[in-house]
């Protein structure tokens, strides 16, 4: 069976598993769900995940859903071919868990907020941005990126001077914020994290992800 993932090129996280699935040479088929249409909260869609949201992954093996469970599987499944997204050694492997779990529990609750207020929530609601969520999500944020910017510092990536999924992780939301956010010198202002973003969001994986359907 053929590699499958359920979700929209919209949608950051279902851009995450793209990225990972290029980073690894595996050939996918990205079937949409309308969501539009609210096909995700339909019982066929509920099947595959039942909290209703996407990415879905589908092999012969597995049906998953959670980007992250999804990008950890295809890294190590795959872990032969492509470029090796999860280090080498035990405590390379540690670094890159470590690194994910940092996106998982402190960027990405500070990032996605602001991405909605900021963003989407025009998009969706056609309402303006609350400013309290705004403010206070933008001082989370710069906390998180002073610590991002001291580790760039000494280590070219974030898990080591390897390009990992830890690293990967970061693609989606950091691409709306800095298109999107009017916010973008919070990253610009910081050498090393603007220098990492430059470097990790012109890698191959990611611009054939955000062109996805445009040829
Ligand atoms: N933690 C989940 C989040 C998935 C998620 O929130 N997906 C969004 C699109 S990026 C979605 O399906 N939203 C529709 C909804 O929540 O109803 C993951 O990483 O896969």
């Amino acid at each position: 069976m053929a590699v499958k993932v359920y979700g929209i090129p919209l949608s950051t996280a279902t851009r995450n598993a793209m990225a990972t699935l290029y980073e690894k040479g595996v050939e996918f088929e990205l079937v949409t769900v309308n969501m539009k249409e609210g096909a995700h909260k339909r019982p066929e869609h509920l099947k595959l995940n039942p909290f209703g949201k996407v990415p879905v992954y589908q092999d012969e093996d597995v049906t998953l859903f959670e980007s992250r469970a999804i990008n950890r599987y295809i890294s190590t499944k795959y872990e032969g071919q492509g470029t090796p997204l999860f280090g080498k050694t035990p405590s390379e492997k540690a670094l890159v868990e470590q690194w994910i779990e940092v996106e998982g529990q402190n960027y990405y609750p500070a990032m996605s907020p602001l991405n909605y207020q900021l963003f989407f929530k025009k998009m969706f609601s056609g309402e303006g941005p609350d400013e309290a969520i705004v403010a206070t999500n933008v001082q989370k944020l710069n906390a998180v990126l002073d610590i991002y910017e001291a580790r760039l510092a000494e280590s070219k990536y974030l898990a080591g001077d390897f390009f990992s999924l830890a690293d990967l992780s970061h693609y989606a939301q950091t691409e709306y914020f800095m298109k999107h956010s009017g916010k973008s010198d919070l990253i610009t202002s910081r050498p090393h994290v603007a220098s990492w973003w430059e470097d990790i969001s012109n890698r191959s994986s990611w611009q054939k992800t955000i062109t996805y359907g445009s040829s």
